[in-house]
């Protein structure tokens, strides 16, 4: 399904719905999906030299790929070995357009496995298989970081810490971390309201989630509602808004009158869910952010304080989170979404009061979405930049965690 171009999400999303798998199996599922989403890029390359005649890319090129995938991770070895090989074979096997190759997936993983060092050797000579990532993106990476470029690479490769952003209408840091000790859970502060897990656990499980003392919310993205600089009684728009991580924090952090705008009505939904949670409440509209200033659209004409423009963007700053996004993007993405995100801005531009300030954030570290778009922004509307963090490399250190966002802050003459 990813190959066919869904998300991952969705895709497994679409597989659990037709299958009657046990949540122990559905966790399997799903750490084998992530972690091929990670391992691909070599494991097609290894593929390639295993086999005298490579399967089309169909299932079975598929499985063989999941399994020299678990395979290659000999340090991080999550599945024995024996069941990783014994359970691809069986998988063939049970499968009437597979059966046939049964003998073939057993030979080539067992080669795999005796000719693991060599062959590995040989897979890490090649971009793709060295990085894990197609070759026109880490050709952009190096031109865009050529400092930082194998770090962002290697940091995209790791799984994603599970970090919270503790409520502060409802408890404090100080108080969470205390809770989350009693329950023998280790934890450390690594932002004004941000808390990350030592070990990542299932939300159900997260305590107080359900009542609202926390969110899940990466760290960098946590920055959003601090600088938006937020008063009591303001007027703010969340012009981008599902599904409601930022939406949560801004309404925690003042008594704001909030519009809540996206466009799709299913994501929509999803910060209905968030708000109840919060015990928040915000007015939720669907509506074109490229539209409204001339009138006849979802706008109702009064100028907003602030607002947040958290526009659509490639999400090339959060592959820890979505390993699958840089499989299912194109090199011409960035051009058609910064395009998009242009008209956004400028639409929601001519909302904004004289004085007030509009937040330009983006997960993404291409600059075409991000700096590059801030500056023409800015001269095409005259707009004064204020301070704000600009490019954030996705990081990971015993103080900081966070994705890779991007951050410039406008304010109106
Ligand atoms: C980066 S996500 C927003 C994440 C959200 N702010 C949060 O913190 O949870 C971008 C959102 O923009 C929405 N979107 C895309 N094009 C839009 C448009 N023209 N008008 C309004 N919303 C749009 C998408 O549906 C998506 O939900």
């Amino acid at each position: 399904l990813v190959r066919d171009g869904a998300a991952l999400p969705q895709a497994l999303a679409q597989v659990f719905a037709q299958s009657a798998a046990p949540a122990p199996t559905r966790g399997a599922i799903q750490d084998i999906a992530y972690r091929t989403m990670r391992g691909v890029g070599r494991a097609e390359t290894l593929l390639n030299s295993l086999a005298s005649r490579p399967p089309e890319p169909t299932l079975l090129h598929c499985l063989l790929c999941c399994a020299l995938c678990l395979l290659a991770d000999a340090d991080d070895a999550a599945y024995e070995t024996f069941t990783v090989v014994d359970q691809a074979v069986t998988a063939t096997a049970s499968d009437p357009q597979m059966a046939h190759a049964k003998g073939m997936v057993n030979a080539v993983l067992r080669r795999f496995l005796r000719e693991r060092a060599a062959l590995i050797a040989s897979a890490i000579k090649t971009p793709l298989g060295l990085w894990n990532y197609p070759v026109w993106w880490i050709d952009r990476m190096k031109a865009a970081y050529p400092q930082d470029w194998q770090a962002i690479l290697t940091n995209g490769n790791l799984p994603p810490p599970l970090t919270l952003r503790v409520n502060r209408r409802k408890t404090t840091v100080a108080a969470y971390l205390q809770t989350l000790s009693t329950h023998g859970l280790g934890a450390r502060q690594i932002g004004a309201d941000a808390v990350r897990l030592d070990s990542p656990l299932p939300v159900a499980q997260i305590p107080g989630f359900d009542d609202g003392l926390v969110s899940v919310q990466d760290a960098a993205a946590q920055l959003a509602a601090p600088l938006l600089d937020l008063h009591d009684g303001m007027r703010v728009l969340d012009a981008c808004a599902a599904p409601g991580g930022k939406t949560g924090h801004i309404l925690e952090t003042a008594e704001v009158e909030l519009t809540a705008l996206d466009n799709n009505a299913k994501r929509l939904q999803r910060i209905t869910q968030n708000l109840q949670r919060l015990q928040l409440q915000a007015t939720l509209q669907v509506g074109d952010a490229c539209e409204g200033a001339k009138g006849g659209g979802w706008w109702d004409g009064v100028p907003f304080d602030r607002i947040l423009a958290d526009v659509p963007c490639t999400a090339s700053g959060i592959l820890r989170r979505h390993p699958d996004i840089r499989w299912l993007r194109r090199k011409t993405d960035t051009a058609q979404l910064a395009t998009l995100s242009a008209q956004i801005l400028d639409n929601l531009w001519q909302m904004l009061r004289p004085d007030g300030k509009l937040l330009l954030v983006t997960c993404s570290l291409w600059p075409e979405e991000s700096e590059a778009q801030a500056i023409a922004f800015a001269a095409r509307n005259h707009a004064i930049r204020l301070p704000a963090p600009g490019q954030l490399l996705p990081t990971v250190s015993t103080e900081q965690d966070h994705d890779g966002l991007f951050y410039a802050l406008f304010q109106k003459p």
